[in-house]
């Protein structure tokens, strides 16, 4: 059985604002801040939606949950994650694993990574070991830098049973 790769990349940044709660990768952050969104606004789980979305060339988050549909005002982001999870598996798609770089220069991330990782992993039905996370500051440098944002990369790699391909 010969197998089919594709990689995705995804990419999302959302402002950093008073009386918004900090969610990140699913997981909440006590922080004076929190992101602004039309959903919960968790930019590492948008990201990694749009670098699964993108491997399997489905688009982006936007289209699958627009943000004009009150239905995802202050959406869970784990449920739209875990809604293209299941839109890839239909399509015969195994995810290989995840990385990404979360961009902030405050909150201090490496204490929560671990609960970030386990609830990527469990999300995407995946081992810990295929799901990586990590952090930048932006060296004080931009609205990064500035506190005024948070950013997130994040990459994908996907397969499938090639015999699938535009079946
Ligand atoms: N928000 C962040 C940013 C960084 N870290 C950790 O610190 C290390 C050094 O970051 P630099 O941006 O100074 O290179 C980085 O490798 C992370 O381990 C963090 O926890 N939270
Ligand atoms: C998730 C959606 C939908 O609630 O809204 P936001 O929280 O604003 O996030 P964004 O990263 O702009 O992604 C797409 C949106 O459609």
């Amino acid at each position: 059985m010969n197998t089919m790769i594709r990689v995705g990349l995804g990419s999302d940044i959302h402002a950093l604002v008073e009386g918004r709660r900090l969610i990140i990768g699913g997981v909440e952050i006590p922080f004076a801040k929190g992101l602004l969104g039309h959903s919960d606004a968790d930019v590492l789980l948008h990201a990694v939606t749009d670098a699964l979305l993108g491997a399997a060339a489905l688009g982006d988050i936007g289209r699958h949950f627009p943000d004009t549909d009150a239905h995802y005002q202050d959406a869970d982001s784990r449920v739209l994650l875990r809604a293209v999870r299941d839109l890839l598996a239909e399509a015969g798609w195994r995810i290989v694993n995840i990385d990404a770089t979360i961009h902030a220069e405050r909150p201090k991330m490496a204490p929560y990574i671990p609960q970030i990782v386990a609830c990527l992993a469990e999300d995407l039905r995946l081992s810990p070991g295929c799901v990586n996370v990590k952090a930048k500051t932006a060296e004080k440098l931009g609205f990064i830098g500035r506190g005024e944002g948070i950013a997130c990369d994040a990459v994908a790699l996907i397969e499938r049973d090639a015999e699938l391909h535009d079946a």
